[in-house]
């Protein structure tokens, strides 16, 4: 096996120990200078990044392949070696390479080289196939139990399928002529199954296209922004929506708390040629000189509709943060709902599958203010089993399973006065 697999191999097991032994989330542990993935060359990177994704996915089955050839549990390292090379042969790798890659890391570990041979010998046992007839992962309890109650055993084992495959990429597109090769999705993403990196892609640089869940594009729809419109988007980074607004011709004002969030907003205008009043300030806080036509609230949630693109977030999370979000989310609604002028438009989303960050939050916003109504509006590609009674819209992973799902979103257009 070449030197390089091993690099990227190693690097691979360093990601599962920040994030399953330190509990750090994927993006902190991939941009800390001193992580795992430190001086490693880009090819390198993104391959540690793949495999550790992939191992995240099907941590579960690859520890039940392990379980009757471990007599008692190895240190963490060596059964995230083990747990790498069971997934690599899963995934179709060739063996042979996955089980030295997984020897050697072990052999070089500071204090883990006499465990070598015994990783030899477990994972030589491993058959070909070794998720045969084993159910995909399970989300964590705190996360499956509400959502088996809203949804049923059913829906929520779908999503878990579509949970457990690598996700596509999708694309807004501005410019046709500017974009890769995909399919148009029926709401009009366009989906790409072959990643690589992302700025290698045909039109990265000439802007006619950014990064964006199907999901995500669909709160903007909602919204409907008409040329010269004065829309906020409240929590703007890092700006997916940003660039949908402006797109559509609006006079978009783009404020959020984090700084460095928001430099990669400016940096995505920049790149896309579009333009927005970027401010940097707690929109709890903040009191805008007049109010706007129309607001878009994406406020922060618990990202549980997220998974299927970051499979850490079960490992990292433990759901204790819900409560404190929810209290949030309702007072940036209020705060929305105040910088909009009278007959004008808020959309509320999060991409989180709990009903209490998007289908309570709703409920309790027309509890609170009676004054509010809900709109529905016509989005082409929208299905009619996705609108809620209360006509909100509740997107799933497993819808368009088939063609690898969508990120879970909840959204409501509200319109009145305070
Ligand atoms: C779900 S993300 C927004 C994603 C963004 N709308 C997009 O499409 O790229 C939530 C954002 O809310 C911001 N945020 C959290 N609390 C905030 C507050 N009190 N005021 C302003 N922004 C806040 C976070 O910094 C984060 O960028």
């Amino acid at each position: 096996m070449a030197a390089e697999g091993l690099a990227a191999r190693a690097a691979a097991v360093g990601l599962l120990g920040a994030v399953l032994g330190e509990g750090r989330l994927m993006t902190q542990a991939v941009a800390d200078p001193q992580g795992p993935l430190s001086g490693l060359p880009p090819g390198d990177r993104a391959r540690a990044q793949r495999l550790t994704l992939a191992v995240l996915r099907h941590l579960e089955p690859a520890d039940k392949v392990l379980e009757p050839h471990l007599r008692k549990a190895p240190p963490r390292m060596v059964r995230d070696a083990l747990r790498l090379a069971v997934v690599e042969i899963a995934m179709g790798g060739a063996a042979h390479g996955a089980v030295n890659a997984a020897v050697e890391i072990v052999r070089r570990g500071k204090r883990t080289g006499h465990l070598a041979g015994l990783v030899n010998a477990v994972l030589r046992k491993v058959p070909e196939q070794p998720f045969e007839g084993l159910p995909p992962q399970r989300m964590p309890r705190w996360l499956r139990q509400p959502l088996v109650h809203a949804y049923g055993r059913e829906v929520v084992a779908a999503m878990e399928a579509v949970q457990a495959g690598a996700p596509p990429l999708d694309l807004t597109v501005r410019d046709r002529a500017e974009a890769p090769e995909g399919v148009v999705l029926p709401t009009g993403s366009l989906r790409l199954e072959e990643k690589g990196q992302v700025s290698a892609l045909a039109g990265y640089a000439a802007g006619g296209w950014w990064v964006q869940d199907a999901a995500a594009t669909l709160a903007v729809r909602l919204l409907d922004p008409k040329p010269g419109e004065r829309v906020l988007d409240l929590c703007a980074a890092p700006g997916g929506k940003t660039l949908q607004l402006a797109a559509a011709g609006a006079q978009v004002t783009a404020l959020d708390l984090s700084e460095a969030r928001m430099a990669r907003l400016r940096e995505n205008l920049a790149r896309c040629a579009l333009e927005a009043e970027v401010v940097v300030a707690d929109a709890l806080d903040w009191t805008p000189a007049k109010q706007f036509d129309a607001v878009l609230l994406d406020a922060p949630c618990s990202a549980t509709g997220t998974i299927r693109r970051h499979p850490d977030l079960p490992f990292v999370k433990d759901g204790s943060e819900v409560a404190g979000l929810v209290a949030l989310q309702a007072q940036l609604l209020d705060r929305a709902l105040g910088m909009v002028r009278p007959g004008g438009r808020v959309v509320f989303c999060t991409c989180s599958l709990l009903p209490e960050e998007g289908e309570g939050q709703l409920a309790s916003a027309l509890a609170r203010h009676p004054g509010l109504s809900v709109e529905r509006v016509a989005m082409p590609g929208v299905e009619e089993a996705w609108w809620t009674d209360a006509g909100g819209l509740r997107l799933r992973p497993d819808h368009w399973a088939e063609a690898g799902g969508m990120d879970g979103f909840f959204m409501a257009r509200l319109k009145g006065v305070l």
